[in-house]
């Protein structure tokens, strides 16, 4: 479980997060969603134990963040430059296993896995360059999970994406979560994208110093898919009432 407790945040003088409490179950995708610099990607970068906590705790399963936490992974919007791109897909793939005890070919043999899984077969040799984006945000999907992590913070991953690989790579998340019950915080700016993968979505109020304004229960079926799920009377509620608390940041 990861709980967030009366969690403020500030550079300088000036305040970017005020007072935020959150507590995230296990398994939960939870959905940060808030207008252009209300401090969504800080509130997410403290939480990576990325910046340090400055007022008020962080716990992930009870131990306090006082750094990267064991079993996490983040994902990033910008996968251009979080691949390293010297290596093959297989070895940027591979790189989080260094750490464990596993042997060269067993961790090429766990990357090759997943990239079947996150739907890159037969890309292991190649080098990032050679990818379209959504090949290599999936590319990076693929590292974030190959450990296995407990929690997945995820970065308006899918922003620089066309439109029909950001649903694409919607989905591939949903089947992830569904399969191995990970707890995701999502962070995006695109209201319809936080109520379709999300179980819940969170808005907070514009800057300086954001607060939660918004904690609201995705009611739909756990089956999503593209065309059915955003057709939904409830979902267009929702999405109306999170464009409206967006909007007017109350
Ligand atoms: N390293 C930094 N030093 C000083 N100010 C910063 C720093 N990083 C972010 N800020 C400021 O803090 C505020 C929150 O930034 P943050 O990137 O967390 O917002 P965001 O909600 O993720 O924005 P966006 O949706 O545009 O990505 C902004 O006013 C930003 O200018």
């Amino acid at each position: 479980m990861l709980r967030l407790d009366r969690v403020s945040r500030r550079y300088g003088d000036h305040p970017v997060l005020d007072d935020i409490s959150l507590t995230v179950p296990d398994g939960q995708l939870l959905c940060v969603v808030g207008p252009s610099g209300c401090g969504k990607s800080t509130l997410l970068r403290t939480i990576a134990g990325l910046l340090p906590v400055q007022e008020g705790t962080i716990t992930v399963d009870g131990t306090p963040v006082t750094g990267v936490p064991e079993r996490l992974a983040v994902v990033f919007q910008e996968y251009g430059r979080s691949l390293l791109p010297w290596l093959t897909v297989r070895d940027n793939v591979a790189l989080p296993l260094r750490r464990g005890g596993l042997g060269r070919a067993a961790r090429h043999a766990e990357a090759e896995a997943i990239l079947e899984r996150v739907g890159l077969p037969g890309v292991a040799r190649r080098h990032p360059r050679q990818l379209s984006g959504g090949m290599q945000q999936r590319v990076a999907i693929a590292r974030a999970l190959v450990c296995r992590p407990s929690l997945l913070l995820m970065d308006e991953p899918f922003g620089s994406l066309d439109a029909r690989t950001r649903e694409d790579l919607e989905d591939l998340l949903l089947e992830v979560h569904r399969a191995d019950g990970t707890t995701i915080v999502f962070v995006t700016h695109d209201i319809d994208e936080s109520v379709y993968v999300g179980d819940r979505v969170v808005v907070l109020s514009p800057g300086p110093g954001s607060r939660v304004v918004r904690d609201l229960a995705v009611d739909l079926p756990g089956e999503r898919d593209q065309i059915t799920t955003r057709g939904l009377p409830g979902f267009v509620a929702l999405r109306t009432e999170v464009g409206r608390a967006v909007r007017n940041g109350a």
